[in-house]
C-alpha cells in the first residue's frame, strides 16, 4: 500500500502547481499537411453537410394539420345462395364505416350479415366447444352458464342445429352469427372495391411562419374537372391530386389489392410537406406516398374485422320490438399520417452552426497533438520541446541576479542566459522533417 504522506506531499505539490499552453510551431511538411487536411475536413463538414445540406442557416417548423377523407364507389353483388346477401348494390354508406374519423378511414371488403336479430331463444353457435347434446339433462346441467365465446345464457334446452345436429338453446341475439356459408367464398363480397376512389382533403399550417396551405392546388377550374383528376406518380398534375383509386394505393405500396380485400389489411398513406421558405411559397406541395403497415402473411389473426350492428325497432301487438343487423366487417383501414416541417432562412441556427463548427476546429489540433506526440519517429524531440517544466524559484534567482539595467529593458535576454529551458538530450530519429 502507499504510504500516505507520499499521497499527501504530491496532492500538496500538485495544489501549487500551474499549467499554461505553450505555442510551438512545428515546421514539418507531414504534420502541416495533416493538419491542413483535418482543418479542410472540418470545415467541409460544416459548410457542406452543416450548412449548406441540413440547411444549418435556417429555422424550422412543424406541421400542422387537419384529414377529411370522402371515399366514393358502387359495387353490385348477387349470390342467390347466401338469403342475407342476395342482389344488392353497396354504395359508400353502406362500406365505410364508421362515416368520418380522424385522419383515417375504413372500407369494407368483405361482409358476414346476420339480419332481423332480437332478443329472444334460439339454438347456439354449433361450433362452440362442449355445445352439442342429445337431451335436456346435459343443457339442464348447464343452466345459465354463458360458454367460453358463446353468445348468451343456455335455457337448459336441446334444440335442433343444422341438419341432425342438437345443441343447447340460449336466450340472447336471435338468430346467431353463421360464418359457414362465406367460408368457401374465393372473392370478398364486394368485389370490385379496388375502383372507389377516395378524396383526401388535407389542410396544414406552419404556424411560426404564419403560412396555411391545402392541398388541392389552383389546377383546376371547377369541381368538376377537379372531380375528374386522379393521382398519378408519373403525371407532373396527376401527383398532385388528392383523388386516389384504391388499386393506384395499393400498386405503388408494392401490394397486391386483391391480398387486402379478403382478410382485411392496414394501408398507410403519407402526406408529406417539406417546404422551404425561402422559395416562393407556391412550391410548398404536398408529396404522397403508400405502404401497407400489416403483414398479408401471419397465420394467427391476420387481416383486419369488427362487428357492429344497426338496430330499429318494429311495432308488434301494439308493443314495440327490438331488432338489430349484426355485420361481421371485414376490410382495409387507411391511415392518413401527414409529416413535414418547413424552413426560413434565420440568422440565428447560422451564427451557431459557424460558431460550433469554428469549435471543432480544435478537433484537428488535437489530432495533431496526438499524432506528434504519440505516433511519429521524432515524438520524443516534439514532446520535449512541447513540455516545459519550469520552477518559481528559478525566475526568483534569475532576477536576483540581474543588472538593474536588464530589468529597465525588461528583456527575456537574461532569462534566455541562464539554462531554464529544458534541452533535449536524447536521440532524435529522423531528421526533424518527419520524412
Ligand atoms: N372520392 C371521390 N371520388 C371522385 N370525386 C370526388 C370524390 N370526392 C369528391 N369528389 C368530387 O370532388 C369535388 C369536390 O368535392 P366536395 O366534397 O368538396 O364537393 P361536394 O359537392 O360536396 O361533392 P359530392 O356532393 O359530389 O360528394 C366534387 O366534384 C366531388 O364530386
Amino acid at each position: 500500500m502507499a504510504d500516505p504522506k507520499h499521497w499527501l506531499r504530491s496532492g500538496f505539490a500538485l495544489f501549487f502547481e500551474y499549467n499554461t499552453p505553450r505555442i510551438v510551431h512545428i515546421r514539418s511538411k507531414k504534420v502541416g499537411i495533416i493538419n491542413r487536411f483535418l482543418q479542410l475536413v472540418i470545415i467541409s463538414y460544416i459548410a457542406v453537410y452543416a450548412i449548406y445540406y441540413k440547411k444549418g442557416y435556417q429555422e424550422f417548423d412543424d406541421v400542422q394539420s387537419a384529414v377529411t377523407t370522402k371515399v366514393k364507389g358502387i359495387v353490385f353483388s348477387n349470390y342467390s345462395h347466401i338469403p342475407e346477401i342476395g342482389m344488392r348494390t353497396w354504395d359508400v354508406a353502406d362500406y365505410v364505416i364508421p362515416p368520418q374519423e380522424n385522419s383515417a378511414f375504413f372500407v369494407m371488403t368483405n361482409v358476414i350479415p346476420t339480419l332481423g336479430q332480437t332478443q329472444s331463444m334460439c339454438s347456439e353457435d354449433p361450433t362452440i366447444k362442449n355445445i352439442k347434446c342429445e337431451n335436456d339433462d346435459y343443457c339442464e346441467r348447464l343452466k345459465g352458464t354463458i360458454m367460453p365465446g358463446g353468445n348468451g345464457p343456455l335455457t337448459g334446452k336441446c334444440v335442433n342445429s343444422t341438419g341432425a345436429l342438437k345443441v343447447c338453446e340460449i336466450y340472447g341475439w336471435c338468430p346467431v352469427e353463421n360464418g359457414s356459408p362465406y367460408k368457401n367464398l374465393t372473392q370478398p363480397i364486394l368485389a370490385g372495391s379496388q375502383n372507389f376512389t377516395v378524396f383526401i382533403k388535407n389542410n396544414i399550417e406552419f404556424p411560426k411562419f404564419d403560412v396555411r396551405r391545402r392541398n388541392i392546388l389552383d389546377l383546376y377550374e371547377n369541381d368538376t374537372d377537379f372531380g375528374n383528376c386522379r393521382w398519378n406518380r408519373n403525371d407532373s398534375k396527376g401527383k398532385f391530386c388528392p383523388i386516389f383509386v384504391l388499386n393506384d394505393i395499393a400498386k405503388d405500396a408494392g401490394v397486391n389489392y386483391d391480398d387486402l380485400t379478403l382478410q382485411g389489411g392496414v394501408m398507410q398513406i403519407i402526406i408529406d410537406w417539406t417546404c422551404n421558405l425561402d422559395q416562393s411559397v407556391d412550391n410548398c406541395l404536398p408529396e404522397y406516398s403508400f405502404r401497407r403497415l400489416d403483414r398479408g402473411d401471419y397465420v394467427i389473426s391476420r387481416g383486419f374485422n369488427f362487428r357492429y350492428a344497426d338496430k330499429f325497432a318494429v311495432k308488434e301487438n301494439n308493443t314495440f320490438v327490438q331488432y338489430r343487423n349484426l355485420y361481421k366487417a371485414t376490410g382495409i383501414v387507411f391511415v392518413v399520417t401527414v409529416q413535414g416541417k418547413a424552413g426560413k432562412f434565420s440568422f440565428f441556427p447560422l451564427v451557431i452552426n459557424i460558431g460550433s463548427g469554428l469549435a471543432m476546429l480544435a478537433l484537428a489540433t488535437i489530432a495533431c497533438d496526438i499524432i506528434v506526440l504519440y505516433l511519429l519517429k521524432a515524438r520524443n524531440f516534439y514532446r520535449d520541446k512541447k513540455y516545459l517544466d519550469v520552477q518559481g524559484q528559478d525566475a526568483f534567482r534569475i532576477l536576483e541576479e540581474e543588472s538593474p539595467q536588464d530589468r529597465m529593458e525588461g528583456s527575456s535576454s537574461s532569462i534566455k542566459k541562464r539554462n531554464v529551458t529544458h534541452s533535449y538530450d536524447g536521440n532524435l530519429e529522423g531528421d526533424g522533417t518527419d520524412t
